[in-house]
């Protein structure tokens, strides 16, 4: 029979091509993604077998073979698995199987591309063979019996197909390697690479030499025990970190991980891990979870039943023997088992990230930076750990600068003298916090405030709105009384003491005037320097929030209606009171007034309605201003 050429899909020539000019010095990783391609084949057959008890038989234990022809600069990799069809093999390797590595090459930009890194920090699996094989021929049988098909290709656009003679089930892969490549025909370098990537994987990997007598000898090359299931003590730093690599294809080191042995009423082994950078799919990604063993069979990759969406950043691997093999995946659901282990990894994971944040200060608030956010969506989805949770959030603060941080803890052990709440101030970024006028009672008496500047902290401080015995109380949201807190204040006993009888006027003045923009006008207890704020309600919604709201398409049209608060000791409010007093022409104060609240608009971040007419306003204002 001949061979019939087809060509590859558009992305995976591109892969290709990105492979075989690839500058990229870690080649080693091929090997290391052929196994685990095997590796994965052996599960599936183990997982397939519970159910089906046709699939071809093989007369050698589940394993993974690795065999050179050192003549001919061929490395074969051999494994005993599930195989492949002619149709698997044309959807499998003639396209991009792996959703993720489809996105990652949208993902690159034509600059990116030219950075061979990104091809080791991926681990984009079979095409990664082409950056030392000038040919690959893959030999495949399904374990389904149909007849087994061979697949090659120069990595050059196309591939053939033909029916092979192959009997057994599984994989056959023959690596011919480019001559500038003949390092891995070495069988030093095999052992090596599979020692430092793939000891942990699960099925035995024999290294099958012939000697020069003739003799066949097959060593095992990786441990027999898989690295959670091993005792803790067994294993080195390097263990895990080559675990983290195979099941997460990322390819630096995590920040942290936690190996965990539950032997309770429902036993089992884990190790979780923490990544140092966000996925590039942390905000979207909707496959998290771990990876499920039992009995040493892979039930699922991305178990989602083991772990909250607020901890999506974490990826590792469960193991139990308390599951039945043949669970499915719609069973997994309704399993009562699981909830408990996920229950244990919850708290396993938040103390272990506790635990650093005592160890290791500066690792800890990297991590913050990154993952932080994601963490606080646990206050919404997870009350039962609300105290652990509120032990790991950390704010940037009126005290701590741009660049600090400071906890709750931190934040109650500082606390003003007399101060009963935890004061917060919620914005779209520092800088619009740190000069907002609603600070400067608080600063003057010393009391610290806390910016909630991610975008979820509207949302976390619905979910999170006591703290021990302190409310968290929001400086621009209803009235704020300070008496008897941090220290007093001259000027504000002043105040408190003034008679507001000669404000009554210009408060009138306000309240006509802007009726169509404001609920109330009101004297303010929070101003020092500024003339006027503006607040919500105590149950209203802040700027802030409406702006959000208006970002994600649920804008609230003009409903929400907030109070503007006036400074009694500014010299411009004072002014304006002497003048309506007097009886000045209510046309040009209108305009002060006006011109007033488009100032508390701006100051708090959001737009002034009409632009145009704002200046022309403060024009005529400074004109009038320059002529006394
Ligand atoms: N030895 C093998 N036995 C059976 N199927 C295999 C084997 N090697 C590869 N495959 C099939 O080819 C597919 C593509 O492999 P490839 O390594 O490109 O991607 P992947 O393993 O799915 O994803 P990743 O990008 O995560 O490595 C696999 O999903 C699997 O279905």
């Amino acid at each position: 029979m001949t061979a019939e050429v087809h060509s590859f899909q558009a992305e995976v020539q591109q892969l290709m091509n990105l492979m075989v000019h690839s500058l990229y010095s870690n080649k080693e990783i091929f090997l290391r993604e052929l196994i685990s391609n095997a590796s994965d084949a052996v599960d599936k057959l183990r997982f397939e077998e519970i159910t089906n008890h046709n699939l071809l038989k093989s007369d050698k234990e589940n394993s993974i073979s690795i065999r050179m022809d050192k003549e001919n600069s061929i490395l074969f990799i051999e494994d005993n698995g599930i195989g492949m069809s002619k149709d698997d093999l044309m959807n499998n390797l003639g396209t991009i199987a792996s959703s993720g590595t489809k996105k990652f090459l949208e993902k690159l930009s034509e600059q990116d591309k030219k950075d061979s890194n990104l091809i080791g920090q991926f681990g984009v699996g079979f095409y990664s063979a082409f950056m030392v094989a000038k040919k690959i021929i893959v030999e495949s049988r399904s374990a389904h019996g149909a007849p087994a098909y061979k697949w090659t290709s120069l990595g050059d656009g196309s591939y053939t197909l033909e029916e092979s003679a192959k009997e057994t089930r599984g994989t056959l892969i023959e690596i011919h390697l480019k001559e500038e490549e003949k390092e891995f025909i070495e069988d030093w370098r095999i052992r090596g690479i599979v020692k430092k990537y793939s000891d942990y994987v699960t099925y035995p990997i024999f290294l099958i030499e012939t000697k020069e007598d003739g003799q066949i000898e097959e060593t095992r090359l990786n441990k027999s025990t898989p690295v959670w299931a091993r005792n803790k003590r067994e294993n080195k730093p390097e263990d895990y970190q080559e675990l983290y690599k195979q099941i997460s294809m990322d390819w630096k080191e995590p920040m942290l991980w936690e190996h965990i042995s539950v032997e309770g009423l429902v036993p089992f082994n884990a190790v979780i891990f923490v990544p140092t950078e966000a996925p590039f799919d942390l905000y979207t990604r909707d496959n998290h979870g771990l990876h499920l063993y039992v009995k040493r069979v892979s039930i699922t990759e991305k178990c989602k039943e083991l772990l909250p969406e607020y901890l999506r950043f974490i990826s590792g691997v469960v193991e139990t023997d308390e599951l039945p093999l043949n669970v499915s995946r719609e069973i997994l659901q309704q399993n009562n088992k699981l909830p408990q282990i996920k229950k244990q990894i919850i708290k396993k994971a938040l103390s272990s990230l506790q635990h650093l944040s005592t160890s290791d200060n500066e690792k800890y608030l990297k991590f913050y930076q990154t993952f932080g956010a994601v963490l606080k969506e646990g206050f919404h989805f997870d009350y039962e750990q609300h105290e652990s949770l509120s032990e790991l959030i950390r704010f940037k603060s009126s005290k701590t600068g741009k660049e600090g941080w400071v906890s709750f803890k931190e934040y109650i052990e500082r606390k003003a003298e007399g101060q009963k709440e935890i004061y917060y101030l919620t914005g779209p970024n520092f800088e619009s916090v740190e000069r907002s006028p609603h600070l400067e009672d608080l600063t003057s008496r010393g009391i610290e405030v806390l910016f909630l500047i991610d975008p979820i902290d509207e949302w976390f401080i619905m979910s999170y709105a006591k703290h021990g015995e302190f409310n968290l109380k929001s400086i621009n949201k209803g009235d704020l009384d300070l008496t008897g807190v941090g220290k007093e204040n001259e000027e504000e006993k002043k105040n408190e003491e003034k008679p507001v009888e000669e404000l009554v006027g210009l408060l009138d003045l306000f309240r006509t005037k802007l009726s169509d923009e404001i609920k109330e006008v009101k004297i303010s207890k929070r101003l020092r320097e500024s003339a006027c704020c503006l607040v919500a309600d105590e149950n209203g919604m802040t700027a802030h929030m409406e702006r959000i709201m208006k970002a994600t398409g649920q804008g609230m049209g003009g409903v929400n209606k907030r109070i503007l608060e006036i400074n009694p000791s500014h010299s411009l409010i004072k002014n304006l009171a002497d003048r309506k007093n007097k009886g000045t022409d209510d046309t040009t104060l209108s305009e002060w007034v006006e011109v007033l609240y488009e100032t508390a608009l701006l100051s708090e971040g959001s737009p002034v309605k009409n632009p145009g007419t704002f200046a022309k306003r403060l024009t005529k204002i400074m004109e009038m201003a320059s002529n006394k």
